[in-house]
């Protein structure tokens, strides 16, 4: 099925019209919780987790077997002003070793059950250098949106989005600083592991982004400052929204696409939990300013949605619980 918009108004108006997750559902899950063979509250933050995953698989008793793992890769140009530590190549040359399963991605999404697809995004025609122009035309965002809208598995109960892009610490800088203002310093870290010299050039880089492209529509934020993956995975979280399946967002380039749909369109990032809080440092902020509490903190910055694909599997452990435990009536346990 083609995605349902050819323009980026027409994808405006889609993000418009999302669903909310399902009050009754959420209702009956809250419910059960309360009876479950348990002291009220124990499990802590899973069961705040499966209530909140109940409402969006629309059942009080929801099952989680089919979590999808998607890594979109795409290039950028500004990786010519010297802002990774790595050379663009290694963007290709991941994609082949995600496609032979030899990636952290790979083994984490085969360890939680997860099926993996991976989608590159014209990895031969990068996006244009944000210091100079915008990165990509209206079309070219449109395609890159649609790219992640068709993506998602419809039939999939839990959706992961993943990137990879050299560089792409970079425009998810830009992006976070020109939606949420402060300091370009304030966003900008080091990425796969840029010196302090290459520190002071990417946050110089990041200031001329931002000072080239002064619209804050955050659509056009994520046009001129974004790239191809990070618009694919804003796309696909979309249409997992309109899918009412959950999201669990990744790291730091992932938060920045999603909060993208966050500032476009109230409630867009409903069906999103925050998986884990990466070790490039303004990543704690982001979410902060989205109002997600990490559910892990294991230093990780990788990307591929290689921490979301972890936290998989706290939310199956949440779901398990509540939807397979007994209650005090069935288990003849005195509910004090
Ligand atoms: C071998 C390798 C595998 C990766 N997997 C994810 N990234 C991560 O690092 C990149 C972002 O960092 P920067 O902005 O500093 O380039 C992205 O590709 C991200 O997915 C990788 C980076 C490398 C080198
Ligand atoms: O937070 C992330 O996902 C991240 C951080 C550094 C490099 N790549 C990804």
């Amino acid at each position: 099925m083609p995605a349902p918009f050819s323009s980026l108004s027409d994808f405006r108006a889609v993000l418009q019209a999302l669903p909310r997750s399902d009050a009754q559902a959420e209702a009956a899950a809250r419910d059960r919780n309360g009876q479950l063979t348990k002291p009220p509250g124990a499990l802590g933050r899973l069961e705040d987790l499966a209530i909140w995953y109940a409402g969006w698989r629309g059942t009080g008793r929801p099952v989680l077997e089919r979590p999808q793992v998607i890594v979109f890769a795409g290039n950028h140009g500004v990786t010519a002003r010297g802002v990774s530590a790595f050379p663009a190549e290694v963007t290709v040359q991941m994609v082949a070793n995600f496609r032979a399963g030899g990636a952290a991605i790979n083994q984490l999404a085969k360890a939680f059950g997860a099926t993996m697809a991976v989608h590159e995004l014209e990895l031969d025609r990068p996006t244009a250098d944000f210091t100079t122009a915008p990165a990509m035309s209206e079309a070219e965002l449109v395609a890159a949106l649609a790219v992640g809208w068709q993506a998602v598995d419809p039939d999939a109960d839990l959706l992961v989005v993943g990137e990879m892009g050299i560089g792409n610490t970079t425009p998810a800088a830009a992006i976070a600083c020109a939606l949420f203002g402060g300091q370009p310093g304030e966003w900008t870290g080091r990425g796969t592991g840029v010196d302090d010299a290459g520190l002071a050039l990417k946050t110089q880089v990041v200031a001329e982004g931002l000072a080239l492209h002064p619209d804050r529509d955050p659509l056009e934020v994520l046009r001129c400052l974004g790239g191809r993956e990070i618009a694919a995975m804003a796309g696909a979280i979309a249409r997992a929204h309109q899918a009412r399946i959950p999201v669990i967002l990744d790291g730091f380039i992932c938060t920045a696409a999603a909060a993208v749909l966050a500032l476009a369109a109230e409630g867009a990032l409903d069906h999103c939990v925050a998986g884990h809080a990466s070790a490039e440092a303004a990543h704690r902020t982001l979410l902060s300013k989205l109002g997600k509490a990490p559910l892990l903190e294991l230093g990780l910055r990788l990307g591929e949605g290689s921490g979301a694909a972890l936290a998989i599997g706290v939310l199956k452990g949440a779901v398990a619980c509540h939807s397979g435990m007994a209650t005090f009536a069935e288990a003849g346990v005195s509910d004090g």
